[in-house]
């Protein structure tokens, strides 16, 4: 059985100060939190740093937005796998939109973080999915495809998280069908051998739909951006029924 990973993304959102607060009270929640989920949080690096040494174990992991594929270098800007797992990061989002959009990630730089960042012991978040542009034109199977077979070139099955992000539905209120996630994220499993892979949806979750989305079959959990933010919201998303 897969297992459920629950990961809030804060992309470039809260400082240090902000971080300490937002775990202050989001721990006060956790209390009746079923032990069958992951409980994650994808921080900016310097909020990590503070938050791993507040965490002190306990339930919550700590994720990254970003790894590099080397050990270290000359790559201005660019953080390595050793640096995260020394200050107590499990996991780590690879190819989000974002970074495929804005700072030209593509599969072939995806595979090479995702396959450095397992042989140093991270969990790669590998997030995929398609452009209304792309839905409009029939083409979500193709590209979802692409991006996958691309992403997974010689990477171990093993510890590995994929999420499948509608790019139409990240940050719009635009959420999709969860039928229609279930259904690629179906797809998405067909590319895969092994079974167990978790598979998340990511875009505009929020608590009135958590339920409904992990209701699905298909669905192992729930990548979540904006609602992230704010520790009673994503407290009641974490604590889905
Ligand atoms: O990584 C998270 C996704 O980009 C979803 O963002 P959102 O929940 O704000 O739509």
């Amino acid at each position: 059985m897969p297992k459920v990973v629950i990961a809030g993304n804060w992309k470039m959102h809260k400082t240090q100060r902000e971080a300490l607060e937002f775990l202050q009270d989001f721990k006060s929640h956790l209390d009746e939190t079923p032990d069958d989920r992951e409980v994650v949080l994808c921080a900016p690096f310097t909020a990590l740093a503070v938050l791993s040494k507040t965490l002190h174990g306990g339930r919550i992991r700590l994720g990254a937005q970003n790894v590099h594929w080397e050990k270290s270098g000359a790559y201005t800007g660019e953080i390595s796998a050793d640096m995260l797992t020394e200050i107590g990061v499990h996991y780590v989002v690879i190819g989000h939109s974002e970074r495929r959009q804005y700072f030209g990630e593509t599969d072939e730089t995806v595979n090479l973080r995702v396959i450095s960042a397992q042989k140093q012991g991270l969990i790669p978040i590998i997030c995929v999915g398609e452009s209304k542009a792309q839905r409009d034109a029939g083409e979500t199977e193709k590209v979802i495809i692409k991006q996958i077979q691309g992403g997974l070139v010689n990477v171990d099955q093993k510890n590995l998280v994929i999420a499948y992000e509608p790019i139409w539905a990240i940050g719009t209120g635009e959420t999709c069908e969860s039928e229609e996630a279930n259904r690629v994220i179906g797809l998405i499993r067909q590319q895969l051998d092994n079974p167990d892979v978790t598979i998340q949806y990511g875009g505009s979750v929020k608590p009135d739909n958590i339920d409904e989305i992990m209701a699905q079959s298909q669905i192992n959990g729930a990548l979540v951006g904006g609602a992230s933010l704010d520790p009673t919201v994503f407290a009641r998303i974490v604590n889905y029924r």
